[in-house]
């Protein structure tokens, strides 16, 4: 098969879809992979180490999707990328359609293969493609609620974890998957007083045994989160329903029960956040204020530490583009139902029911199109 590797435009996003590691092995299997010139700068690989790998560079962006049957790539196509996209191409990158309607749209127009990263899902529920990047976003969460909670970026400043005589930061955690377990340990490791709340008691007992002390499990339902956030300094947001447009958790009136400087951190925000009041911003131009709340609500976080980020989310994803390279998607997704949950809009139909119900677009059954 023939593999493109385009460089991400989403803003600050240096994260790259295949290492020169994974170019040895597409070439391996006997496939051509063209990789745009300087797509692996910002993740520390270089054109050269992508050439001695086996790889074609190609000058521009058009050159990789004109040429190739499958995309590999990080985030989401971006508006000036639609056009490149041809029928029947297989895409296989995030897509998050639950958070765009001109991004689903556009895609159902251009009859693409959109296999989406964050869809891809294991027997026992779990999200193999999605793991590596909310342990990243989960961590980061706390790094960056930290430095926004300093009085000269417009927090509260206070210091997470206090001081001898002085309490330590109440942190909120909304949502105990990946990105809240995460979250939690790191803000619990700096001496905070954590709570994290979720709406299944098997898991809130599960975190209930592994955390440490300083973290307490609360369910997850509106009279708790109103209660909580008036004494909480930081919140984050990880709540996830697969593929579907998150719940809205925080609504707009429930900001004035906050003290001013309170920082929410909506890592959820890429599947439309879980906040009233977040839209999704860029590393460039991070938080905004709504009500004297900051509100930091970045869609692609790991793409600020792409040296974890790409060997972490390559490592998770080389064996799945393995497996569409040699079969092709069709029988790939026929012979493997992890991927074949990750197929959301194909040949112009939506066969993801979160994506459809989220913008009131037709659905399909996924086996209409395999
Ligand atoms: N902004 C960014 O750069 C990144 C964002 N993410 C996003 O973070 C979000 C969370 O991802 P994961 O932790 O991997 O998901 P996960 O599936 O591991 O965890 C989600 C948790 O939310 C819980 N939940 C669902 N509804 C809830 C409610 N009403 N109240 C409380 N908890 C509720 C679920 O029970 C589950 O435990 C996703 O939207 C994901 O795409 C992930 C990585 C990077
Ligand atoms: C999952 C996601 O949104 C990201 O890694 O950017
Ligand atoms: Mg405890």
């Amino acid at each position: 098969m023939i593999i493109g590797v385009p460089k991400e435009i989403k803003n600050n996003e240096n994260r790259v879809a295949v290492t020169p590691a994974g170019v040895t092995e597409f070439v391996k299997n006997g496939h051509t992979i063209y990789v745009q010139s300087e797509a692996g700068k910002g993740s520390g690989f270089s054109d050269a180490q992508y050439a001695d790998a086996g790889a074609v560079i190609l000058p521009t962006i058009e050159e990789v999707y004109a040429i190739a049957e499958m995309i590999v790539k990080v985030k989401e196509p971006i508006a000036s990328e639609y056009p490149l996209i041809k029928e029947n191409q297989l895409l296989f990158t995030y897509f998050h359609f639950a958070s765009s309607e001109p991004l689903t749209k556009a895609m159902i127009e251009r009859k693409a293969i959109c296999l989406a990263y964050e869809t891809v899902e294991k027997t026992d529920r779990s999200l193999p493609l999605l793991v590596p990047m909310s342990e990243v976003a989960g961590r980061m969460a706390i790094q960056e609620g930290a430095k926004y909670l300093e009085k000269p970026m417009g927090g509260f400043g206070i210091l997470l974890g206090g001081v001898a005589g002085v309490k330590p930061a109440n942190v909120l955690v909304l949502g105990g998957g990946i990105v809240g377990t995460q979250s939690a340990k790191m803000a619990a490791g700096l001496g905070a007083n954590v709570t994290i709340m979720d709406i299944s008691l098997p898991r809130l007992r599960y975190l209930e045994d592994i955390m440490p002390a300083n973290v307490d499990t609360v369910m997850s339902n509106e009279y708790n989160i109103r209660e909580l956030i008036q004494s909480t300094n930081l919140i984050i947001g990880g709540v996830l329903i697969p593929g579907a447009k998150a719940p809205s958790l925080i609504t707009r009136d429930m900001l004035k029960l906050m003290k001013p400087g309170t920082v929410m951190v909506d890592v959820a925000i890429d599947q439309g956040g879980c906040f009233e009041t977040s839209h999704a911003t860029t590393h460039e131009d991070p938080i905004y204020e709504v009500d004297g709340v900051v509100h930091y609500c970045v869609a692609n976080m790991p793409g600020a530490v792409p040296y974890t980020s790409t060997l972490a989310l390559t490592n998770a994803t080389l064996p799945y583009a393995i497996q569409l390279a040699n079969k092709g998607w069709k029988a790939a997704c026929t012979s493997n139902e992890e991927l074949k949950k990750g197929l959301n809009v194909v040949g112009g139909k939506i066969v993801f029911k979160g994506v459809s119900d989220a913008w009131n677009l037709p659905y399909s059954d996924v086996s209409e199109v395999l």
